[in-house]
C-alpha cells in the first residue's frame, strides 16, 4: 500500500506553529509529571511507539493512519504508559481539530525534542487518519532483553543500518524507565528532560552491574543511580555499534545531526511525499520569545 501524504487544506508553517506553541506551552506549564520530568520524555516515546510499527517488507505500519488511536495498538503491553501522553495531547486535538492524529503523534514528539534543547527536526505534514481496521498487531515494537545480534536484525525492518539504530537509541537520555509500566527501574539523574549527547558517555563511563531488578528482570545498574537496558547495553559489546558510541560520546554535534537525520526517517517511514510537500522548521518558545 502506498501511503500519500495529502495537502493539508490550506494550513501552512503559521497554522502548524500555532499547534508546535500549544503543546510546548503545555509542557512549559505541566512540570510536576512523573517526579519533575515533565511531559517531553514521554511524548517522545509515543512519536516512537506510534511509528515503531513499521514494517519495510510490506510497507504496513508506520506514523501516517494514526492508528495509536485505536485500543489495540494503544492497549500493547510495550506502550504501557503511554495514555499520560495520549491524554496529554487531547486537549490539542480539540483545539486543532484539522490535524491527523499521526501528525500529532509526530508533532508532539518534534516539540518536545526541540524544546529540550534537542536538535531542529524538519517536518512534513500530511499524514491521513486511517480506518481501525489498518491498526497493526501488537509484536513490531522492540523487546527490551536482546543482544547485538537481535538488535541488528530488529531495526533491519526500519531499513535502518548500525550508525542509524545507534544515533536513534541516544533518545534514552530522556525520561526513565518505570517497574509498573515496563518492568525495568531506572532512577534517572536530574535532567532528564535535556536531549544531550550524555547517553553515551553513561554507558561508557559508568560501572554497571547487571543485576535482577524487583520485577524480576535484569538490568544494567551504575553507582550514580543510572540504569540500561539489555539492549542499550548491546550497544558496548558489538564493536561495530562501539565505534558509534564513541563517536556520539565525543562529537555531541555529530549526534544532533544523526539523530535528526534517523528521527526524521522513522517518522516518515512509509509515507510517500510529493516533491513539492513543504518541509517546516518550527522555532522554539524561546526563540519567539513566547
Ligand atoms: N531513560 C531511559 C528509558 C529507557 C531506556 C533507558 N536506558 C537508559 C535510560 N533509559
Amino acid at each position: 500500500t502506498i501511503h500519500l501524504a495529502k495537502k493539508e487544506n490550506g494550513k501552512d508553517l503559521q497554522d502548524f506553529q500555532k499547534v508546535y506553541n500549544a503543546i510546548a506551552k503545555k509542557l512549559r506549564d505541566d512540570k510536576e509529571y512523573d517526579d519533575h520530568t515533565g511531559y517531553g520524555p514521554v511524548l517522545v516515546r509515543l512519536s516512537w511507539h506510534s511509528s515503531g510499527t513499521y514494517d519495510k517488507r510490506d510497507n504496513s505500519g508506520g506514523s501516517y493512519g494514526g492508528t495509536f488511536r485505536f485500543k489495540k495498538e494503544a492497549n500493547d503491553p510495550l506502550s504501557k504508559g503511554l495514555k499520560n501522553a495520549t491524554d496529554f495531547l487531547k486537549p490539542i486535538f480539540d483545539e486543532f481539530p484539522w490535524i491527523s492524529h499521526g501528525d500529532l503523534y509526530t508533532l508532539g514528539g518534534v516539540t518536545s525534542i526541540q524544546e529540550m534543547q534537542g536538535p531542529k527536526i524538519p517536518w512534513r505534514p500530511g499524514r491521513v487518519d486511517t480506518d481501525e481496521s489498518t491498526t497493526p498487531d501488537n509484536g513490531r515494537l522492540p523487546e527490551p532483553y536482546g543482544d547485538a545480534h537481535w538488535v541488528r536484525n530488529y531495526y533491519d525492518r526500519f531499513g535502518f543500518n548500525d550508525q542509524e539504530v545507534v544515533a536513534l537509541l541516544g533518545a534514552h537520555i530522556l525520561g526513565r524507565t518505570h517497574l509498573k509500566n515496563s518492568g525495568f527501574d531506572g532512577p534517572w539523574d536530574d535532567d532528564p528532560d535535556i536531549f544531550s549527547n550524555q547517553f553515551y558517555a553513561n554507558l561508557l563511563n559508568e560501572d554497571w552491574k547487571f543485576e535482577k531488578n524487583d520485577a524480576g528482570n535484569m538490568q544494567y545498574d551504575s553507582k550514580k543511580g543510572f540504569m540500561m537496558l539489555p539492549t542499550d547495553y548491546a550497544l558496548r559489546q558489538d564493536p561495530k555499534y562501539l565505534t558509534y558510541v564513541k563517536k556520539y560520546a565525543n562529537d555531541q554535534d555529530a549526534f544532533f545531526e544523526d539523530f535528526k537525520n534517523v528521527y526524521v526517517k522513522l517518522l516518515e517511514n512509509g509515507i510517500t511525499f510529493e516533491k513539492s510537500s513543504p518541509t517546516y522548521v518550527f522555532k522554539t518558545l524561546k526563540e519567539q520569545k513566547e
